[in-house]
């Protein structure tokens, strides 16, 4: 997955979901936090869709302890040739935690793999220009940079969107989304302003953050909008 379009995954802990997924995603997020045997599945995995493999701390909302192994499982997951991009934490690789998440991006860059700087906020959305510095940082450390914060208001959603139109006219590849309900709609609007990374479980039940849509809505509402255009 090089993400020089958008790309849509069907964000998961299962990768048995992959065939119900393939009609609309182009790329599946293995959640490794979230899933049983994660690495086990990997083995056995014999699908047609490419994969990032994501595996969040818990001091960035996710499920993993920051032990040493969260980030070798990365690495470990890397081998996989289904494996085609890595999920990393911004905060990881500027130094929080206790262990070198830069290791795991230059695996990642040794296999020819996609490296994806992540930042999450799980209360609020900053204003354009912090969002903008933030997601910089992030795209100096790897392919992507990704922002997922919380809208409160539509003024935050107008503040992603113009972060990501600003960063996408500069050049930079950035990911971005607001989580909750006052933020579903940028996850559909927000391609259009050049997001390159959708997130989406195949069931809704099974989402992996606040107010995704199911892929197959999410693959509609992206492809309506962006045929308007
Ligand atoms: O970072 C992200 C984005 C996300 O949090 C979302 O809001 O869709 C979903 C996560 O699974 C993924 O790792």
């Amino acid at each position: 997955m090089d993400f020089e379009s958008f790309t849509l995954l069907a964000a998961t802990d299962d990768l048995g979901v992959e065939p119900a997924a393939r009609a609309d995603a182009d790329g599946l997020e293995l959640r490794l936090d979230f899933a049983d045997e994660p690495l086990a599945q990997l083995d056995a995995y014999d699908g047609e869709l490419p994969i990032l493999v994501t595996n969040r701390p818990t001091w960035e909302g996710g499920e993993a302890a920051d032990t040493a192994g969260r980030l070798s499982a990365l690495e470990t997951a890397l081998e996989h040739e289904s494996v085609t991009a890595v999920d990393l934490e911004l905060a990881a690789l500027e130094g929080a935690g206790d262990h070198d998440a830069g290791r795991v991006a230059d695996a990642a860059r040794d296999r020819g793999a996609s490296v994806v700087v992540s930042t999450h906020n799980f209360e609020s959305t900053p204003d354009r220009g912090a969002i903008v510095d933030r997601l910089e940082r992030a795209c100096g450390h790897g392919d992507v940079g990704k922002m997922a914060s919380t809208a409160q208001s539509p003024d935050d959603v107008l503040a992603m969107l113009g972060a990501t139109r600003e960063l996408t006219a500069t050049g930079e590849q950035v990911a971005t989304m607001c989580m909750g309900s006052a933020g579903r709609h940028s996850r559909a609007v927000a391609p259009l302003y050049g997001s390159r990374i959708g997130y989406a479980p195949v069931d809704p039940a099974d989402a992996t953050a606040p107010g995704q849509y199911d892929l197959a809505t999410l693959r509609t509402l992206v492809g309506q909008l962006r045929s308007d255009t």
